[in-house]
């Protein structure tokens, strides 16, 4: 019973499942926890983030949230076309629904901070990860994976900004709603939603597909990292 339950990981159709996406987090874990306890977020949590570092990552992420309207809206014509459940295109909705709140709240953020997001110009880590988005929204790529590619973005964030917040944390106060706008309770099952919505074609999709989605979520993991890396200060 053990060797068969181990052998149809990701395979299995009772309710106790496990799905692809976790098989893939326990697989990498190691890369994946680089992306999610990166220095920049681990000196926000330990209350030693420079501020200067702070405001180079939110001149850098509004440009990367602009390009990521469009990636949410070629999404959303996938699952569209695609899917075999509608409430993929509610999950997905809502997630649009939130940017639009974000692109508003980094523009307040911003002049609260002081930095001038029309002047900022985008980093080569930033320029590449946007490519990478473009890449994604070609018609040509499948539906689980840009899904995969979707959840990967968001759990990244979610993972590294609810850290910040965990019992114990010495988050600076001006920095706390950054973490909460990532780390909330409701964004975490947001994520899930997007994860059970992976699982669920994954399971569903050929082999090399699969290895396709496993491919593209650790490309985000390293994207994730070197967007990261940007906020070094002599970077
Ligand atoms: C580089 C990066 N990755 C993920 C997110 C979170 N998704 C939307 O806000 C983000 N803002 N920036």
């Amino acid at each position: 019973m053990e060797a068969k339950s181990s052998q149809m990981v990701g395979k299995t159709n009772d309710s106790n499942k496990v799905g692809v996406v976790e098989t893939w987090l326990r697989k990498h874990r190691l890369v994946f926890t680089g992306a999610t306890r990166h220095p920049f977020t681990l000196s926000i949590r330990d209350g030693t983030v420079d501020f200067k570092s702070f405001k180079k990552w939110l001149g850098q992420d509004y440009i990367f949230v602009r390009a990521f309207v469009p990636f949410l809206a070629s999404v959303l014509v996938k699952a569209s076309k695609e899917s075999d459940d509608t409430s993929d295109i509610e999950v997905i909705l809502s997630g649009m629904a939130s940017i639009n709140d974000e692109i508003a709240w980094f523009k307040k953020e911003a002049s609260r901070f002081g930095v001038s997001l029309t002047s900022v110009v985008p980093q080569k880590a930033n320029v590449d990860y946007c490519r990478f988005l473009e890449s994604l929204m070609s018609s040509e790529v499948e539906y689980p994976v840009a899904m995969t590619a979707f959840w990967a973005i968001e759990a990244v964030y979610q993972e590294s900004f609810a850290h910040c917040l965990e019992e114990g944390s010495k988050t600076p106060e001006e920095l706390k709603e950054t973490c909460q706008r990532w780390g909330n309770e409701g964004f975490g099952k947001y994520c899930q939603s997007l994860q059970n919505i992976a699982n669920r074609c994954l399971e569903k999709a050929p082999d090399n597909l699969v290895s396709k989605a496993e491919v593209v979520f650790l490309r985000v993991v390293e994207h994730e990292v070197q967007f990261w890396n940007m906020s070094r200060l002599e970077a």
